[in-house]
């Protein structure tokens, strides 16, 4: 499929473990509510000058833009919504890269969004600014009040239930989009800035081995010069066999980055996921962030009523946390070396490697 995101419908204006480490990867997220800076009357500027308002005015179907505001909350990018006749919009730039972060970002909102299971937010357009750098234009979700309601550890059967909406939906979401590619995705595509290589694999324990542990470990030696974690999770990569035995492996599509600062809850208390890093593979590396997401009983639960637990899963489950201790590695530093290490090590004991 191309990386062109032109293909992605127009809206109608009515869409509207390590479990001892529990460092977080990024400070907590400022409120989600969007501070509204002094609305703003119509808005028409000069089409050519400023793509995101010649597409909102254009094939977004507004004739005005009453207002635009900023939200914080993300860190690489910055978030702004609009308002029109026509609806909300939410818009995120990037005033130092070119578009293809925010095409890996559209085609997997869009394959997600196409499995009509849990809500993630329609992509409608990705381009280049004018002034260099890029932007994403999609659907506005206005988010229920407790934005944490899912990841916060709590008895509130309240929250419990919408735990359990998030396991069982992302549930769905597996379940219903599988790939005959293999293991891979149409594009390549970033977890947090790191690139995530996604070429198309038959074989997943052969696709995590080298695009997921063995790349994120080639960049450690690369940056860091550190040879002793790359040569200990080469050892494991290895021996990484015997982990998979009795588990039946298929290719899933999976939200790829999925911790507390990316899920929410719309107004009708429905799960919402956002800034995915999607690809396919096995959906048991969808709880990778888990050390950043406090998912819970309730969550896990409900997900294995649509998902049946494999055998082997909780051998399984540092596998899928150590890439992203080594990906934060990469992106924060040797703070995260030694989770990334004694995950490699315990597994080395393990098998006997
Ligand atoms: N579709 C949406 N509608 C309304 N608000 C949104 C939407 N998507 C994201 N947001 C809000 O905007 C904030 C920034 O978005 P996002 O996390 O995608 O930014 P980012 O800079 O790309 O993220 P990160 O730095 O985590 O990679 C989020 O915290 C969320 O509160």
């Amino acid at each position: 499929m191309a990386a062109n995101v032109a293909l992605l419908s127009a809206p109608s204006p009515s869409t509207s473990t390590a479990s001892s480490i529990l460092r977080r990867r990024r400070p907590p997220r400022r409120s989600a509510r969007p501070r509204r800076a002094a609305s703003r009357p119509s808005v028409v500027a000069a089409m050519s000058d400023d793509p995101i308002k010649e597409w909102i005015l254009t094939e977004g179907k507004a004739t005005q833009i009453t207002g635009t505001s900023s939200i914080g909350g993300g860190c690489i990018n910055a978030a702004q919504r609009y308002d029109t006749d026509a609806g909300s919009f939410f818009v995120k730039t990037n005033r130092r890269i070119g578009p293809a972060m925010f095409e890996g970002e559209a085609l997997g909102l869009k394959a997600m969004y196409d499995t009509k299971s849990i809500r993630v937010p329609l992509p409608y357009k990705v381009g280049s600014l004018p002034t260099g750098g890029s932007f994403i234009i999609m659907e506005f979700i206005q988010f229920g009040r407790s934005r944490g309601d899912q990841v916060t550890l709590s008895r509130n059967p309240f929250r419990s239930k919408k735990k359990s909406a998030l396991g069982r939906k992302l549930a769905e979401m597996h379940k219903a989009a599988k790939s005959d590619k293999g293991y891979g995705f149409y594009i390549e595509n970033t977890i947090g800035s790191t690139p995530q290589i996604n070429t198309w694999t038959a074989d997943w324990i052969e696709f995590y081995s080298k695009h997921r542990l063995g790349y994120q470990l080639k960049l450690i030696s690369q940056r860091f010069g550190d040879s002793a974690i790359y040569e200990k999770g080469q050892r494991l990569i290895d021996n990484i066999h015997p982990l998979f035995e009795g588990a039946v492996i298929e290719p899933c599509l999976l939200h790829g980055d999925l911790w507390s600062g990316n899920i929410s809850s719309d107004t009708n208390g429905d799960p919402v996921i956002l800034d995915p890093a999607c690809y396919y593979g096995h959906n048991e590396a969808e709880f990778g962030m888990s050390w950043c997401a406090g998912f819970g009983g309730d969550f896990y639960s409900s997900y294995f009523e649509v998902m049946p637990k494999q055998p082997g899963f909780e051998k399984r489950r540092d596998l899928y946390l150590l890439y992203h201790y080594l990906n934060h590695y990469n992106l924060f530093g040797s703070g995260y070396r030694s989770s990334a290490m004694s995950i490699i090590e315990d597994y080395l004991r393990m098998l006997k490697a």
